[in-house]
């Protein structure tokens, strides 16, 4: 497998933090999620980061993680947060460091998903939750699809059926 740094993209709640675990597992490498990277590298949760500096300073904080995030030729699963494709920087990482392995939800797949989590997305905590999903979809779906070696459609699949898609992918 010639795949050494995988990268799982997509939009919040699509399976990307979940999925990355059991895929490094499965794969017997290093697993990171990058807002935990985050998170105990400046001791805030994201939803601080974002109330106490703002926004800006997080993609700051994200963009510094993606590319210090691995040394050398470490093998490891990474999974990204899904606003790390809005910095042009982070995806030209992305397409020329990275397998990227896009997980594609539908709107209502990411609502009912983000209802069953505990997690807080501060760009979801807002009043008109259907119209911001929608019109952040909107603005970074080509994006995804930039970057993206693989795209699996996760609406109708359980954690294990999307991981056994990508260990399909990554073994042909
Ligand atoms: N394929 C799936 N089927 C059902 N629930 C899922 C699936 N993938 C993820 N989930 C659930 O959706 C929520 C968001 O998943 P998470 O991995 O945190 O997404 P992300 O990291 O992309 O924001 C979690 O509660 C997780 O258990
Ligand atoms: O899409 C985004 O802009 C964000 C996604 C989140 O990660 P998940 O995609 O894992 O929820 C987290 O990085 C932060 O809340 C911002
Ligand atoms: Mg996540």
């Amino acid at each position: 497998m010639q795949h050494q740094r995988i990268a799982l993209v997509g939009f919040m709640a699509s399976g990307k933090s979940t999925v990355g675990k059991s895929l490094a597992n499965h794969l017997q490498r290093p697993f990171i999620d990058l807002d935990k990277h985050i998170e105990s590298s400046t001791g805030k949760t994201i939803p601080d980061i974002f109330s106490s500096l703002g926004e800006e300073a997080f993609r700051q904080l994200e963009r510094n993680g993606l590319t210090n995030v691995v040394r050398g030729d470490e093998s490891i699963v990474l999974a990204t947060g899904g606003g790390v494709v809005t910095q042009a920087a982070n995806r030209d990482v992305l397409k020329r460091e990275w397998t990227c392995i896009y997980l594609r939800a539908r709107p209502e797949t990411i609502r009912r998903r983000l209802q069953q989590d505990g997690v807080v997305r501060p760009l979801l905590a807002v009043d008109n939750q259907t119209e911001a999903i929608r019109s952040l979809m909107g603005l970074r779906e080509t994006w995804y699809n930039e970057v993206a070696d693989f795209t699996v459609d996760v609406d109708s699949l359980e954690i294990p059926a999307v991981v056994s898609q990508v260990i399909d992918w990554l073994n042909d």
